[in-house]
């Protein structure tokens, strides 16, 4: 059965986050598939060019991201702006579409994969409102300035655009998904994410594998 880049770019984004949940690729400091597949030694090779050491770099970013979506959340927090943010995502989404010109990379292609970094931010920061709507305790005591903090997802823009254009080979290798899944369940066990920042974790990464 012929499958078109879509229907298994939602395929690869589903198995993603049921692994992402249910940590069925192992736990931490041991993730990995099945040994003797393709994706065992896609994943276990230690080659600076092997696809999971190109893959790895855009999971880890990723939640980098997203961890600046926590203090994106605050600095929203109480003071009326809205989460969405519709011409900042303009200025965000032409800022890396011209890196990736500059690079010699697919403007379109990352283009892409930054709507689903926004989405994933949104998802963060609408949880996080909501969790401390339900419990003022747990909201934060100071505000973040909210030019500064877009400054650094400025600078970590530039980063995700050059691990987006060092990936091509390994994003439309067929191992991608599952090794972007291993990649991801490790730096989710790593950074310690609770569910919220794995779902949008998982989210974040949805068209990554071309
Ligand atoms: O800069 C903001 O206001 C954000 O909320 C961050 C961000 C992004 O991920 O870049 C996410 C949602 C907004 O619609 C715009 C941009």
């Amino acid at each position: 059965m012929q499958l078109t880049a879509s229907t298994r770019r939602v395929l690869i984004a589903g198995a993603t986050a049921t692994v992402l949940f249910t940590g069925a690729y192992g736990t931490a400091g041991a993730v990995a598939p099945p040994s003797a597949t393709p994706v065992a030694k896609a994943v276990a090779t230690g080659s600076a060019h092997s696809p999971y050491a190109r893959l790895r770099p855009l999971a880890a970013l990723s939640a980098e991201r997203l961890a600046i979506g926590d203090l994106v959340a605050a600095a929203k927090w109480g003071s009326g702006a809205p989460i969405d943010a519709p011409a900042r995502e303009r200025q965000v989404l032409d800022a890396v579409a011209e890196q990736a010109r500059e690079l010699g990379a697919d403007p379109v292609v990352t283009v892409r994969i930054f709507r689903d970094q926004i989405e994933a931010s949104k998802v963060v920061q609408r949880g996080l409102h909501r969790r401390w709507d339900a419990d003022p305790s747990q909201a934060p005591a100071e505000r973040p300035d909210l030019d500064e903090v877009r400054r650094e997802v400025n600078r970590l823009n530039g980063e995700l655009v050059r691990a987006i254009a060092g990936s091509v080979r390994a994003r439309y290798a067929p191992s991608c998904g599952p090794v972007l899944t291993a990649a991801a369940v490790r730096v989710r066990y790593e950074r310690r994410l609770d569910g919220l920042h794995a779902v949008a974790l998982a989210r974040s990464l949805r068209s990554v594998c071309g």
